[in-house]
């Protein structure tokens, strides 16, 4: 089912298991992609690293979701796509340039929203452009500040402090953050995680339509299957490390899910579209059943 081959069906295929399409994944996961993930592991205790031998690769503009219970390394692996952390073992490379510490290349966007309490919006915002583009003139910088803040519909909120701002319209300022600075990728660990149902879906479709109009390159990290299903091209399904008869077991990419949904879906819709069920089932039946037993 949806297997992660260079063909993306654009209805739901037959199933495909992990064990046959296994080697296409990982052959595609070195030579092709703006993202390479080369057999990375991290081991913080040496005999039981938390993954092993994770490869995968992102296209240019292409929204990739990782989903898998809490532990598996879902924000070790983000980290270290970030070049906030290093892998024990393994390769990433971005845009033919191997990731070794931070870059303003790269776009994070925590849960927490990390905005400087004590700037405005604005200026909170100004700070990452003139640190990315140190050149700029201030009415530069201004009219590029105002067009990201409007993208996520706080232009009437942009002389306010954070403590003056709703948790949504934080994190809308950390979005309009990250993408303000034009980052080759944008790096989200669950954005909306402490936001409530109604201003979470609200900023869903908001970050669809900026990724859409923006053609933006985006790794996120969720624990809700239908944000995933609904934002992401392709999702991987990623399972903890256990101990087995046989030994410890590190965790890993256990499978790799292809949308199948056209890209145009919308919240209202999804629920609506041929193979949303069967797609949900998938992933829900791979969290209950496979993602702590591999
Ligand atoms: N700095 C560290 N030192 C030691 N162990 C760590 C460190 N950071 C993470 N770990 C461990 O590595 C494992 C993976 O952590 P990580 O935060 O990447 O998981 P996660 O999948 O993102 O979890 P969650 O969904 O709960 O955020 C956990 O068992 C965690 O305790």
């Amino acid at each position: 089912m949806w297997s992660d081959v260079a063909q993306r069906p654009a209805v739901p295929a037959p199933l495909a298991t992990d064990a046959t399409d296994a080697p296409q994944r990982k052959a595609s996961a070195v030579t092709q992609g703006f993202l390479q993930i080369d057999r990375l592991s991290k081991a913080f205790v040496p005999a039981k690293p938390v993954f092993a031998d994770v490869s995968f690769t992102l296209d240019k503009g292409e929204f990739v979701c990782i989903i898998g219970h809490s532990g598996c390394g879902k924000t070790t692996i983000l980290n270290v796509l970030a070049g906030l952390d290093t892998a024990t073992s393994g390769t990433v490379i971005m845009d033919g340039r191997e990731v070794a510490g931070p870059s303003l290349d790269r776009g994070v966007v925590f849960q927490s929203h990390a905005l400087m309490p004590w700037l405005t919006v604005r200026q909170n915002i100004a700070f990452a452009v003139k640190s990315r583009w140190p050149d700029w003139k201030k009415s530069q910088v201004d009219t590029h500040v105002e067009k990201f803040v409007a993208l996520v519909g706080l232009s009437p909120a942009i002389d306010k402090k954070p403590s003056q701002l709703s948790g949504g319209m934080k994190q809308r300022v950390g979005i309009a953050r990250a993408f303000s600075i034009q980052p080759k990728m944008l790096l989200l660990d669950e954005p909306f995680g402490a936001l409530d149902a109604l201003t979470r879906g609200t900023i869903q479709d908001e970050l669809m339509a900026i990724v859409r109009q923006t053609q933006q390159t985006v790794f996120m990290i969720t624990h809700d299957v239908d944000e995933a299903i609904l934002l992401a091209d392709r999702i991987l399904l990623m399972s903890n490390g256990n101990e087995t008869p046989e030994g410890y077991r590190p965790g890993g990419i256990a499978e790799v899910v292809v949308n199948p949904l056209p890209r145009e879906r919308t919240r209202a819709s999804l629920h609506h579209l041929d193979g949303y069920y069967a797609l949900r089932n998938h992933i829900v039946d791979f969290l209950v059943t496979r993602a702590k037993a591999h």
